[in-house]
Parts: structure tokens; sequence; C-alpha cells
């Protein structure tokens, strides 16, 4: 969770701070957590059809878990009670969970929640999602209440069926509503038997997402038309089997760049996962690393020597641009992110954390619109310092570029990687770097 210090600058609620030495590495498998993108969409979906507790996130063990997974699974469990007293989730600093749980709510009758979170979720942008959830399911008596920011309370209709069976959102600040609004339909397709759509007004930020969320509407046996910007579900046959989860491709960005400078392997690097982040095998690849399959499926290890610089569009996969810039820090030639304005609406504005990030490392950034050029440091420093302001990419970013330059790590607030990756610390000393607490 991130706060301000006395002169406005961004910093993480949490003193904690940790020395990362990253000068003895060790060749080892590195094992990324559960994606929780694929997992919070499983949840759902398994919730709705009857697969329920879901099988592949009952196979995941409780300390891996990322903290996201548990707050939708808390969020499902209260809808699954008996209709009764209003009940409470506190959705913490998870931006999907807690839009994914408010349509949820929304369309589950007679369910009275009310959903809290961090002062940065609540400072994140939802008004758009909140709009669509009224003007459709207002009219069949739908309440949403808004604290300032929190609680955020919902109170669903019991009888949806007479109202217009759409729901219209923007798409520019976030796919999330859509995707939220897409897994609503299905909940509302199964209760009154006809097609509900979402229609996307404008262009669409972070397509891949959506795209992911159709991937698992279809595993679980759902019928989604796409027309133009509209999109309907207008059917569902029971599926064979109960689809399992990948590995997470947004934290195993962090852990090729580690395992190529330890010379180890990452496991459960699924290439069948359809997460957009699996984009940073062809962004590396850009620069000279590629990866090789061995051992075990799912199995790889990273060579290659970087040439030039790389470029990425927050529009394709916005969670990986903090860890590219890790990577463009260590790289032979200037980079350029683009599409980066949707990093100011993360856990932290990212876009601010990434230039301090290079700044502290010593590079340079200059931004031009919603283009970031970035260029390393003509020397490594031995050391530097963050503070990951409670955003888990961050931190994870800033140890990424400890190990991949050699420098020395002094980062405040390490314990926000819990909302994604859980066991990233045990990950990085496995792979021998030394992780000691600071006064
Ligand atoms: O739908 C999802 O699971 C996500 C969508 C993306 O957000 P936006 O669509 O808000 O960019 C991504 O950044 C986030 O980590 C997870
Ligand atoms: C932005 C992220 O997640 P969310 O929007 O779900 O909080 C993230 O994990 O980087």
């Amino acid at each position: 969770m991130a706060g301000v210090d006395e002169g406005g600058a961004p910093v993480s609620m949490s003193t904690r701070r940790i020395l990362l030495d990253p000068s003895h590495l060790v060749a080892s498998p590195l094992t990324p957590p559960v994606s929780k993108s694929d997992a919070q969409r499983a949840l759902v979906l398994g919730h709705l059809t009857g697969a329920w507790p879901l099988p592949s996130v009952q196979a995941e063990s409780d300390e891996d878990l990322p903290a996201d997974v548990r707050v939708l699974r808390r969020g499902v469990e209260a809808l699954r009670l008996p209709a009764g007293p209003v009940r409470d989730v506190d959705c913490a600093d998870g931006g999907a969970p807690f839009r994914i749980l408010a349509t949820q709510v929304a369309v589950t009758p007679g369910a009275r929640v009310r959903l809290t979170g961090t002062p940065r979720l609540g400072e994140r942008p939802h008004g758009p999602l909140f709009t669509s959830l009224k003007d459709a399911l207002g009219p069949a008596g739908l309440t949403l209440t808004e604290g300032q920011p929190w609680p955020v309370e919902l109170s669903a209709p019991t009888d949806t069926s007479k109202v217009s069976p759409v729901f219209r959102v923007p798409g520019d600040q976030s796919s999330q509503y859509a995707s939220s609004l897409l897994l609503g339909c299905a909940a509302l397709f199964l209760r009154e038997r006809r097609a509900w759509s979402v229609e996307i007004e404008g262009t669409l930020t972070s397509a891949g997402y959506l795209e992911l969320t159709l991937t698992w509407l279809e595993r679980f046996g759902f019928e989604v038309q796409k027309s133009d910007s509209r999109y309907t579900v207008s059917g569902y046959t029971p599926p064979p089997s109960v689809p399992s989860l990948p590995g997470d491709w947004s934290s195993l960005g962090y852990l090729l760049l580690i395992a190529w400078k330890a010379g180890g392997t990452v496991e459960r690097a699924d290439a069948a996962s359809a997460h957009p982040d699996q984009a940073i095998l062809r962004l590396i690849e850009q620069v000279g690393l590629g990866t090789t399959p061995t051992g075990p499926a799912h199995t790889s290890k990273v060579t290659g020597r970087p040439a030039g610089g790389l470029r990425a569009s927050g529009k394709e996969c916005p969670d990986l641009l903090p860890t590219l810039a890790a990577l463009a820090c260590v790289l032979p030639a200037p980079s350029t992110l683009t599409d980066v304005g949707i990093l100011r609406l993360k856990e932290s504005d990212r876009l601010e954390g990434i230039r301090d990030l290079v700044s502290a490392y010593g590079g340079t950034t200059e931004l031009q619109g919603e283009i970031l050029h970035l260029t390393p440091p003509a020397a490594p420093p031995a050391r530097f310092t963050m503070d990951s302001r409670g955003d888990h990419r961050l931190a994870m970013t800033a140890a990424t570029l400890s190990v991949l330059s050699g420098a020395t790590l002094v980062l405040t607030g390490p314990e926000c990687v819990e909302k994604s990756f859980p066991g990233f610390w045990r990950q990085l000393s496995r792979s021998g770097a030394r992780i000691s607490e600071q006064p």
C-alpha cells in the first residue's frame, strides 16, 4: 500500500527494509505461482457452473496462493452463503478481484455485500463500471452506494428478467470492467437462459486480458459471440472436465531474467497459456535472448547475449513494463516503452515508479506523451535503493534489476509481493541471492 512522505514523494506504508546481495548466484530451478488472472476467472466460473471448491485452486498450497486469489475466493464464498445479513469482503489491494466481485454481487439475487480495500484501491478508477451496473440493473432494483472511498455497498435485485440484457462500458481505462461484466453475463445467462451482452465503447486497453476472459468462458462451456465491439454470452454446455490452471507469466517475467543471469531454469512455463504476459518470450528474443525447453515439461532455460534496446507497449502487456524496464537498464542501447499512461492507474503510479527506479540505478528517462525513452547508465552503480510504494511489481522489478546488474539493493516494503507472488523472496534465495533484514 502506498502513501507519501513529508515532501510528497510516494513511499511504502511499510518500514521494513531488506538488503539484497546478488553476488553469489547459483543455477537452480525457479517456480512461479499460479496465475492470479487465470485463477480469478476460473474461480468465478467454477462457482457459477457447480465446480466448487475449484480443484485446481485447492491443489495450490495456501502459502503460495496469491493474495488476490484468496480475496476473490473469500468474496465468492460470501456469495454462496444463504441470503441474510450484509456480508463484508475486504478486497485489500486487488483491482481485478474488487471489480470482478462488484459485478458478481450485483448479479446474485438478493446478495448484500459491503466491499472495502486499501486507500490506493479506493482511488483507482471504478466509476465507469459502477455506472454500467447501475444503468443496466438499477431498473430491476440494484443499489450501489460509495463511501469516501469505502465501503462500496451493493444490494442486488432478486429479478433481472425484465431489464434490457446489455451492459455498456468504456474500454480505455481498464479491460477489467469489460471482463467483470462478461463474467456477470455468464451468471445472468445461466439464470435467465437469455443472451446477455457487453458493449465496449471506444478503444479497449489491455485487450489480451479480455481475450483471457473469453478463453476461460469457453473452457467452462460458455458460447460467446463477438460482433464489432459487442460480446454476447448466448449458450452453455457443461465441459467434459474442469480445466486446470497454468503458472503465472507475469511472475515468469522476473524468473526468466533471473534464471538467465544465474544459469538456472524456470518451471511451469506453459506455452499453451492464454495470458498476455507470455509476450515476454517474444520481447526478450527481440534483444537476443531465447528460451530452450529442457528436462521436464514446461521447463526452460534462457540463453543469449543481449544486443540493442527493446520496445514494448503498455496496451499489450502493461504488467511486464516494469520488468522490461529492469532489463532495459542492463542493455547496450536505449529502449522505448509505449502506451505508458495506463501504468498510472495501477497499485501505485508505476510510470513514476519506473522512472524513479531507473534514476536510482543511474539511468535516465524521458517522457514524450505516452512514450517513455529509457537510457541505461554508462556504468552500473555498486548499490541502489528503492521504496516499493506497496506495489508488488516495483518490488520484484527492483530485485530483478539487482540480480541482472550485480548491484546491491536496499528495498523498503518487500512484503507487498504477497499480492501476486508470495514465494518470490524464497525463489530468489534459491538462485543464491542473499537477503537480510536491515535495521
Ligand atoms: O484482468 C486482469 O486480470 C488484469 C488486467 C490488467 O489490468 P487493466 O485491464 O486494468 O490494464 C492487468 O494490468 C492486471 O494485472 C490484471
Ligand atoms: C495491476 C495489477 O493488478 P490489479 O489491477 O488486479 O490490482 C497487477 O497485478 O499488476
